[in-house]
């Protein structure tokens, strides 16, 4: 990588204007900005910032020198006595950090190539550092292709850093030497060094973007704050609103401020800028010792927060399974028969989520929804109170009653109960829809006389079983993908993917919590998933071990984990696993029956 000019070449473009035809084009173009300044080719030197300056400006790229450290301290180790020298300069040109011989870089004090010498093209003319920044590529520039004369002894090779969040160019990394040989070497070490130092800089974003979780996590966010989490980029991390981001604009929604990557990372103007932008919000700096890492912006009284567009409607719900879409089918001719219906299954199952869905979808779906927690019903409730003010709703338009519970009414209150809904279905001007939900089985607290018969008989004119999630195992992967594709984080980075070992540990899992559970494992591990990609061991412990929450693995647990483990190392094949795990295939199959995993390929 020699000069492609010669002296005389400089001295006749500078005397006459000519150009030299051997000249390269990035030479030739960085010389005709660099002639538009005065002066600038005989000067001995670069100009320098103050001590102060330069103390500021390592302050404000201590990222960029955080990530730079390792690389620099290596790469001047080694470069001890080869007759050439590393320079990290910021995103202005000026020089922060210089390693390497010791000899060369005494020379290089003679021209200010070291720190706080200011290097960009408008100070000093063409130089690999300015011109490389003025390109945003890496650049050499050796001997006479310098603009500057007082130059031209030094052979240098850039290459820009640029920030991985954001695109934007941060500092840039310099090779110099007085030898044109060190050169080509040189450059390719340069542009090495950076992709080393934009590696770092991920790998700080990563531990930043975890950090300002785990904070929002320990601050204990209620799923009724209305916060969202921004990055030192203003990037969202997390938010509250399901809504915000560029949809939330003109929608009603708080109107968010655009990220600011041209702030580079500032955390105190980003504060700023949001403050001005959010007046009513509360706006405060999230720091990771000292170094403040990112924002928490809560937005007092944006207005009700929407109801989740992504609830699922009853198409949703009967599209994650086969036993589903026969289930929503029966409810769904229940109700348009007007039949009383009483959903049964376990705690987090879906009941209410399917009851509204079978109103949305219903034939009475533009009249209103009312519903009930039985457990709360008292005397009061039924003779003024909120639930004879729903009652009354209904009575004058009709509509849908759902019944949480009705198990739960208290004894003193369930005659009360029956004369409201024996009311409701005389006196109602339009139809009205009984749907209940119950979490234990009805005829069991009727033959405890826990349950006046009469109430019974008018909730259970048709009942159906929703399942657990343990007894629908092979829908989990459609599930997942549902609940993860809702998150409101799948904007920023797309949407949670799960290995098929995790998935394996997903579908051998109980599921007590049922699909309550798992929504709020999806949704967490969207909020904290950098990677976007979940493997087993980002899933809670107790998933990830394949045993039950709350005690200590059995002989069971063990074989069950064994099992699993083996299957997704062998990628689901069963004669490998069998063999794998040493027993037959049919003692495999009875084993996936006994835990209740479902089988993969043969
Ligand atoms: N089909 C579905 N797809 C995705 N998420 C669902 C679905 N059904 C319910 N969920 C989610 O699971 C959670 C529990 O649902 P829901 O309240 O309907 O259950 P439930 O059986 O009525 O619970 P409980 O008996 O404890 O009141 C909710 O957060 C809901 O959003």
């Amino acid at each position: 990588m020699a000069e492609s000019i010669q002296k005389e070449d400089w001295e006749r473009f500078r005397a006459l204007g000519s150009v030299p035809p051997s000249i390269r084009e990035i030479v030739f173009r960085s010389w005709i900005r660099s002639q538009a300044r005065d002066g600038v080719h005989a000067l001995r030197h670069a100009p320098c910032v103050a001590g102060n300056e330069l103390n500021e400006l390592r302050g404000r790229n201590a990222r960029l020198r955080q990530a730079a450290q390792a690389a620099v301290r290596r790469t001047g180790y080694m470069l001890d006595d080869a007759g050439a020298m590393l320079l990290l300069a910021d995103r202005s040109g000026v020089i922060l950090d210089a390693t390497g011989d010791s000899r060369i870089r005494a020379r290089g004090e003679e021209n200010h190539l070291h720190p706080g010498g200011r290097w960009d093209e408008a100070a000093i003319g063409t130089n690999a550092i300015g011109t490389a920044l003025h390109l945003a590529k890496p650049a050499t520039i050796s001997g006479v292709e310098h603009f500057c004369e007082a130059i031209q002894r030094w052979s240098c090779a850039a290459a820009p850093i640029s920030d991985p969040r954001t695109g934007r160019v941060l500092g840039l990394i310099n090779i110099s030497s007085p030898s044109t040989d060190t050169l080509r070497r040189g450059a390719a070490f340069s542009v090495s060094l950076a992709l080393q130092i934009e590696e770092a800089l991920r790998s700080i974003g990563l531990q930043e973007h975890q950090r300002l979780v785990d904070h929002l996590l320990s601050r204990g966010v209620g799923r009724g704050d209305e916060v969202m989490l921004l990055n030192r980029h203003g990037q969202q991390v997390w938010s509250s609103l399901r809504d915000a981001g560029p949809d939330a604009r003109g929608s009603g929604g708080p109107v968010l401020p655009d990220p600011a990557p041209e702030l580079d990372g500032d955390v105190g103007q980003l504060a700023e800028r949001m403050r001005a932008a959010l007046p009513d919000a509360g706006v405060d700096i999230v720091s990771d010792g000292k170094d403040p890492i990112g924002l928490i912006v809560t937005l007092a009284r944006v207005g009700r927060r929407r109801p989740a567009s992504d609830a699922p409607d009853l198409a949703a719900i009967a599209g994650t399974g086969a036993a589903m879409a026969g289930i929503c089918a029966e409810a769904q001719r229940i109700v348009e028969a007007g039949v009383a219906l009483l959903l049964k299954g376990p705690t987090g199952c879906g009941k209410e989520t399917l009851a509204r869905a079978l109103h949305a979808d219903g034939p009475l779906s533009d009249l209103p929804l009312e519903a009930l927690d039985c457990s709360l019903l008292d005397d009061l409730a039924l003779r003024g109170g909120a639930a004879t003010d729903a009652v009354l709703r209904l009575t004058e338009r009709g509509g849908t009653l759902i019944l949480d519970e009705p198990a739960e009414t208290p004894a003193a209150v369930q005659p009360l109960l029956v004369q409201s809904l024996t009311q409701l279905a005389r006196g109602a001007e339009g139809r009205v829809q009984v749907i209940s939900l119950s979490s234990v089985p009805l005829s069991e607290r009727l033959g405890e006389g826990r349950l006046r018969p009469d109430l019974y008989f008018r909730l259970s004119g048709a009942v159906v079983h929703l399942p657990g999630l343990a007894e629908r195992r092979e829908d989990l992967p459609a599930l997942v993908a549902h609940l993860a594709a809702h998150c409101p984080e799948r904007r920023h980075g797309g949407a949670l993917r799960f290995t098929p070992a995790a998935m394996l540990r997903l579908q051998a899992h109980d599921w007590p919590g049922n699909l309550r559970e798992l929504r709020n494992m999806v949704e967490r591990l969207s909020a904290t998933s950098f990677s976007r990609l979940i493997d087993v061991a980002d899933l809670p412990p107790a998933i990830a071990q394949g045993r039950r929450a709350g005690r200590e693995p059995t002989l069971r647990d063990r074989e069950r984990a064994e099992i699993l483990d083996a299957l997704a190392e062998c990628g689901g094949n069963m004669t490998g696993t069998a063999r794998r795990l040493g027993i037959s295939r049919s003692t495999l199959y009875l084993k996936l029956e006994q835990y209740g995993v479902p089988r993969g390929r043969r």
